[in-house]
């Protein structure tokens, strides 16, 4: 199914913590965002790397987990009516003639933009995939890497390989829709939340799911589908499971992924920005944050704020060349404090 394409003035590619300030940003120039993300929520590796961790280098903010801080973020955003796309790679950025930009993901959005924020961090996270010879055959078919929508796997028999927290998530989220609900794990302990693991025990005791112990070594099945693993147990038996669907987490790498196939420098894959714009080398396609490099870049949370600010700015003159931008600070910003319900 074709999709409508979405017209917005920006696309955010990632919703890491520059790409949630930045929405702040550009929206105090009244721009309006959409952000896309791979992962399945907001925070980038704040959020995926290091939830609860304290960081102490926000200012202003003593200590603040990786968790709050996307929370806060997401807040301070909120007024400005930001729409997340999460679930989606962002693939193909394109610039159509009138100078703006196509952005198309791999799920099959399509937005047109007057400006691009690359905001990707250290790439896009991508799933470690399991060491199982010809895995590719069945890769998008049967075998998946993440649960994009739910809906794709009611009525299999699906078979889930690991033992962490996104395993041990949708083993109990995926249960009461499949027709059949196998997770294996090649030992008895998890890292995973402690309840998770025992709604995972209470569900084998109920009988509504079944927990191997053991690695898969092989895949059978025709084009591409699945009909069953083989396992080698951990007392070096093999073994055969039945399953039309398998989804192995094995958790996640950051790579630079599409972004290398965008047409703009590169510098030992960071994107190389001057520091008065953080432009590309393609005007109206900017660069915050972990994934932009220049003279003293450090990679920090706050040096990504500041490139937000500085970002906006160029971003709403590339945006409307002919409009006067005058300099505001946000204690006098009446737009804002409408937004905010304080005007
Ligand atoms: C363990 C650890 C501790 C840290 N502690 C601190 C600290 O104390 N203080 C500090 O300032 N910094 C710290 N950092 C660094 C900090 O987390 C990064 O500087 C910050 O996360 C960068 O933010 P970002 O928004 O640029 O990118 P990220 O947080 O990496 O977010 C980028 C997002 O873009 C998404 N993405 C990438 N490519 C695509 C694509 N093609 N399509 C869709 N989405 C895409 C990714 O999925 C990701 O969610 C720490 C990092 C780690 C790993």
């Amino acid at each position: 199914m074709t999709q409508e394409t979405i017209t917005t003035d920006v696309v955010i590619v990632g919703a890491g913590p520059c790409g949630l300030f930045a929405v702040f940003e550009l929206g105090l120039l009244d721009m309006k965002c959409h952000l896309v993300d791979i992962l399945d929520k907001p925070g980038g590796q704040c959020a995926e790397l290091y939830p609860e961790k304290p960081i102490y280098d926000i200012p202003a903010l003593p200590v603040v987990s990786g968790h709050e801080l996307t929370e806060r973020l997401m807040e301070q955003a909120a007024p400005f009516g930001p729409q997340y796309h999460y679930n989606e790679m962002v693939e193909e950025v394109q610039k159509l003639e009138d100078g703006r930009w196509r952005v198309k993901t791999d799920g099959g959005l399509v937005f047109e933009a007057k400006v691009v924020v690359i905001a990707a961090g250290g790439g896009s996270f991508q799933p470690k995939k399991p060491p199982i010879p010809g895995i590719e055959a069945y890769e998008g078919k049967s075998v998946f890497y993440a649960v994009k929508r739910m809906e794709t796997f009611r009525g299999k028999n699906v078979l889930i390989s690991g033992g962490g927290d996104s395993a041990l998530d949708w083993t109990i989220n995926l249960h009461p829709i499949v027709q059949s609900m196998q997770l294996i794990h090649r030992r008895d302990g998890f890292r995973a939340a402690p309840d998770s693991v025992n709604k995972m025990h209470a569900l084998v005791e109920e009988k509504k799911m079944q927990f191997h112990l053991g690695q898969i070594t092989s895949l059978h099945g025709d084009n591409g589908q699945l009909e069953g693993v083989t396992v080698k147990g951990n007392d070096g038996a093999d073994y055969q499971i039945e399953c039309d669907t398998l989804l192995p987490f094995f958790g996640l790498t950051m790579k630079l992924g599409p972004i290398a196939n965008w047409g703009i420098n590169l510098h030992e894959n960071l994107i190389p920005v001057d520091t008065e714009k953080f432009q590309t080398s393609e005007p109206g396609l900017f660069a915050i944050g972990d994934i932009n490099t220049y003279p003293g870049k450090l990679k920090l949370i706050l040096s990504g704020f500041h490139e937000a600010a500085l970002m906006a700015q160029a971003a709403f003159r590339y945006a409307n060349p002919d409009a006067k931008l005058t300099f505001q600070y946000t204690t006098s910003s009446t737009s804002l404090q409408k937004k905010l319900g304080v005007a």
